[in-house]
């Protein structure tokens, strides 16, 4: 069967390539070049192509099973990989030990990132605590008659923006992201809320709350979701989840001490796979993890 050509063209990050067919029969289509082009062929049999795309991409260039890069080399590379290093902002409300994981596989090197700066709405939390002791620079967001320094949407984009952030991560932040950031950062701001959405998620469905509902339902299994951020609570892109059992004589507390162990697993194992540009979009919407040990392996 003969191969499908197809024109890309260069593109920033979170561009989803429309294609002219429906996902579900051969794949052809042409992309209008703004920048840089480049050619790739496909056969005919791929059902559907992904399309990656890193930020500030410069170069397209195919990859095998019809997964279609755009990956560009840019100043700070990792050493190892040519990745170019990512840049975190984390928002925090609590104790933040989802943020310290975080921490840790940076400095440990498996993130291929680093915390530029932490955003709270409590400037007495235990994550803005461990910010101050790791010399992390904190932002106080929102203005609330609690917190009267904290800063506007507006200048929370600006300040965000001041530190070269490239992706925002939520973990335990308990105020609703204004449309201003969400705009901002597409496809670049992700959260982790405690139960497998769409189940146990929305306002009024955070921290113990969510535990005390999910052991109320006699649900037989919780974890973790990793979602990105639209301007409602908890109906982002699902992109990770991960399944603990809720056992017969649980209590709340024992469902959440499972849950965040596995949080903070599945936490940082996403964000490696953020820095490392091994994100997808499938042509219907929904977002992939790329195995780094398989490329032609997606989950
Ligand atoms: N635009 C978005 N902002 C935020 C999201 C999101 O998905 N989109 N996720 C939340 C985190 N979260 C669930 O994961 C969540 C946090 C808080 C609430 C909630 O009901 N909050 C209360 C206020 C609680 C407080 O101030 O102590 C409320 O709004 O009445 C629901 C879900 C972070 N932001
Ligand atoms: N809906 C949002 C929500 O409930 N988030 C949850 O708050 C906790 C924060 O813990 P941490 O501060 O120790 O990371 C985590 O369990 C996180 O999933």
């Amino acid at each position: 069967m003969g191969a499908t050509s197809m024109m890309l063209s260069g593109f920033c990050s979170n561009t989803t390539i429309p294609s002219l067919h429906s996902a579900k029969i051969p794949f052809s289509a042409t992309v209008s070049p703004p920048t840089i082009s480049s050619t790739c062929s496909f056969p005919q049999s791929h059902k559907w192509v992904i399309f990656r795309v890193s930020p500030c991409s410069r170069t397209i260039r195919a990859c095998r099973n019809s997964v279609v890069e755009a990956g560009g080399g840019s100043s700070g590379e990792d050493l190892r990989s040519g990745t170019r290093r990512k840049k975190l902002a984390v928002f925090v409300s609590g104790g933040g030990s989802n943020f310290r994981s975080i921490y840790e596989a940076s400095v440990q090197g498996s993130i291929l990132g680093d915390i530029v700066v932490l955003v709270t709405n409590k400037r007495g939390c235990g994550g803005a605590e461990f910010a101050r002791e790791k010399g992390i620079p904190i932002v106080l967001f929102p203005k609330t008659k609690d917190e009267y320094e904290g800063i506007s949407p507006a200048d929370l984009v600006a300040s965000l923006r001041g530190f070269e952030v490239d992706f925002v991560l939520l973990a335990g932040y308990l105020k609703l992201l204004p449309a201003e950031l969400i705009r901002a950062y597409p496809k670049s701001i992700l959260n982790i809320h405690p139960s497998l959405l769409p189940a146990f998620g929305g306002k009024g469905y955070y921290g113990m709350k969510v535990h005390k509902a999910v052991v109320a339902s006699g649900a037989r299994f919780s974890g973790p979701t990793i979602h990105f951020v639209d301007e409602h609570y908890d109906t982002g892109r699902i992109l990770a989840q991960s399944v603990v059992p809720v056992l017969p004589n649980d209590t709340p507390e024992e469902v959440a001490t499972r849950v965040l162990q596995e949080e903070h697993r599945l936490y940082v194992e996403v964000v490696e796979a953020m820095c490392e540009d091994r994100i997808v979009w499938r042509q219907d919407g929904v977002p992939l993890i790329q195995s780094k040990e398989n490329p032609n392996e997606y989950r």
